[in-house]
């Protein structure tokens, strides 16, 4: 859980490779990374920049005369800072910099760089590299800095299967400005499964110990209830479960996208990377940040244990909340997808409407009002009018401030609140379409019954929880608010009694969730006390301190 040294070798190294090399130099680098003959990191992120990536500053500069690249490090914001595994794990790198060429700056661009001797492992002359020391959580995980002095590589260490730079200088463009970006892409678009699967954790954890923790009654009875029977319980875990489920099931999509844009893109067509963009870009910080929150709100319905390392959920708080941060830290990324939402609303405004792709074609429907109990499409409808409303809002404030002779950056920032509204409604949309469609498609009847009735909370939960922007211009009634709410506290009792088989279903070993209060066999007490006896402070019953420090302030006549 607290990541592993060679992580960022499988999850950015090679898909770099596998996306920007050309055939011939990865005849040469593919198969010796996966065979971990060499063992590599992506570093792009510096000590001064991580956002904005046009300003990196790391350079790597042509020298025709030679035919090599000089990557140098010109001040100490330039260097590299955070690449996971870069520390002390790696002997190469996807280092990303600056590319010179005949004095032209050409922007950022991937280069394959040794940074230490594949035999001694000892670093490379013009290189300096190590740690950046202890973080929040992932300290398996040797993040690094790394610095240039004048270190020379081949022109052909240039990862060249988009744009080349030939011998004499000439450099071929790629067939997309921001064809490079493409190992962030395709984390982003794994980071919905990922995430999902950490919520689940975390779920599983809390709900197999709601149902051996009693606390309390409902009724004046004999015994005390499980605390999984108090509603206040299920409304604070079943819609985390629910979530669990659909981002898992966005998450296949968006996975699927990036192997068909990874085809396309080897044929030319690039049509496909500004919707993945903007898609994963929403995704990712939708689903990082409502993980976090579903996480947290685990641990907290684990009471007092649950703040005990043994529930071992804040690990995975820990672990899971860094997603809010890498690939792109969130606000940045929903401004990406902002971006997109708003050239679709101008599309629009232009007549184009018949331009607009699936995702946002909705867009430029507008809808009067919904049936509710007409059943979930009614819920979607009701989604997209409060995507569309924000998404109109907040564009039209943008455009408002523009024509008003605001600077484009000026006017984007005086919106950007608004416009982080926008893309996060548009996301929570695209998840619970992407839950409708996959639980439509689910064959088997009873499998089918209770994945339903997930879905049902899902968008009564969701609804309810963007109710402000539906009441906002009267498009939902405060009855149909009520209605809404039955419905919620209807589903949730109603998932109780499979509610430990839906957590069950992720099948977790012990071994994976590490947690006493998540056991398989529910003996959470016992396995406490022994927890706590296993404590380092037990080896003895009297600690050195006492001697050194407690008895002579115990003794003293002050
Ligand atoms: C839960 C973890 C899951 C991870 C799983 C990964 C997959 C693994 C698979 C299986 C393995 C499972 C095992 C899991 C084990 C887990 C172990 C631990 C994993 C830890 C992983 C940690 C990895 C972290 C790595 C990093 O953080 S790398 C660094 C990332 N950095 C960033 O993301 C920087 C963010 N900034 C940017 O991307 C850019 O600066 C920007 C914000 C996009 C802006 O760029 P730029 O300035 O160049 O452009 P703009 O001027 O803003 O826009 C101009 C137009 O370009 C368009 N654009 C921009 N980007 C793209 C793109 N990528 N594609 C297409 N188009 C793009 C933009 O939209 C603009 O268009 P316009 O039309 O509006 O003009
Ligand atoms: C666990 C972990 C692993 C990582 N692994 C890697 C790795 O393997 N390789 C690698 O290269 N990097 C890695 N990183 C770095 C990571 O990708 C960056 O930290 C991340 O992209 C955020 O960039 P930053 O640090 O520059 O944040 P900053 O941009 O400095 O963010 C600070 C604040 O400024 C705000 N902000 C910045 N720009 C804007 C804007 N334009 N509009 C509005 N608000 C803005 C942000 O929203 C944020 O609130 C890792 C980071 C972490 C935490």
């Amino acid at each position: 859980m607290e990541g592993h040294p060679l992580a960022l070798h499988d999850v950015m190294f090679i898909p770099a490779l596998v996306a920007q090399a050309s055939d011939e130099q990865n005849k040469k680098w593919l198969r010796r990374a996966q065979r971990r003959e060499i063992v590599g990191c992506y570093a792009q992120t510096e000590l001064g920049h991580g956002s904005n990536l046009r300003k990196l500053e790391t350079t790597a500069t042509y020298d025709v005369s030679t035919q090599e690249f000089v990557l140098h490090t010109p001040q100490i914001t330039s260097l590299k800072w955070w690449p996971g595994g870069l520390g002390k794990s790696s002997n190469y790198a996807v280092v990303v910099a600056n590319m010179i060429v005949k004095e032209k700056h050409l922007g950022p661009h991937s280069f394959l760089v040794q940074l230490r001797d594949e035999i001694t492992h000892q670093s490379l002359k013009g290189i300096t590299v190590g740690d950046i020391g202890p973080k929040l959580s992932f300290n398996a995980i040797d993040n690094g800095f790394l610095g240039f002095d004048n270190y020379r590589i081949p022109r052909t260490n240039l990862l060249m299967r988009h744009s080349r730079v030939e011998p004499d200088g000439t450099y071929v463009k790629p067939p997309h400005a921001k064809i490079n970006y493409s190992a962030m892409v395709r984390v982003r678009s794994h980071m919905a499964t990922g995430q999902g699967n950490f919520l689940a954790q975390a779920l599983t954890i809390a709900v197999r110990y709601s149902t051996v923790r009693r606390q309390g009654f409902i009724e004046s009875g004999e015994q005390e209830v499980k605390v999984l029977d108090y509603q206040t319980q299920q409304h604070r875990l079943f819609p985390s479960i629910a979530k669990a489920y659909a981002f898992t099931f966005a998450g296949y999509e968006t996975i699927r996208l990036y192997e068909q844009l990874l085809k396309e893109v080897d044929t030319g067509n690039v049509s496909l990377m500004a919707d993945l963009h903007a898609l994963t870009s929403g995704l990712k910080s939708v689903v990082t940040h409502q993980t976090a929150q579903g996480i947290e709100q685990a641990r907290m319905a684990c009471g007092g244990h649950g703040y005990s390392q043994a529930s071992y959920i804040s690990e995975i708080f820990g672990v899971a909340v860094g997603g809010c941060t890498y690939e792109g830290e969130n606000m940045v990324m929903l401004l990406q997808l902002a971006r997109y939402l708003v050239k679709s609303v101008e599309q629009i405004k232009a007549g184009e409407s018949g331009k607009l792709g699936p995702l946002v074609a909705y867009l430029a429907v507008k809808v009067d009002g919904v049936d509710l109990e007409k059943g979930v499409e009614e819920y979607m409808k009701a989604f997209q009018h409060v995507s569309r409303l924000q998404t109109w809002k907040a564009s039209e404030k943008f455009l408002k401030l523009l024509k008003s002779g605001e600077k484009r950056e000026v006017a984007w920032n005086k919106s950007s609140v608004e416009l982080t509204r926008a893309s996060r409604l548009h996301t929570r949309l695209y998840i619970a379409e992407t839950f409708k469609r996959s639980v439509q498609e689910v064959a088997d009847p009873r499998l089918k019954e209770v994945l339903t009735d997930l879905l049902h909370l899902h968008v009564n939960y969701e609804l309810l929880d963007m109710a402000t922007y539906a009441l906002e211009d009267g498009f939902l009634s405060s009855s149909q608010l009520d209605y809404v709410r039955d419905q919620l506290y209807f589903y949730l009792a109603k998932i109780r009694p499979n509610a430990v088989s839906l957590v069950d279903s992720w099948e977790f070993s012990d071994m994976q969730l590490r947690s006493v209060l998540g056991r398989r066999d529910g003996n959470v007490y016992e396995n406490l006390v022994a927890w706590a006896k296993a404590s380092p402070l037990n080896k003895t019953d009297v600690l050195p301190s006492v001697e050194k420090y407690l008895k002579p302030m115990m003794n003293s006549k002050l």
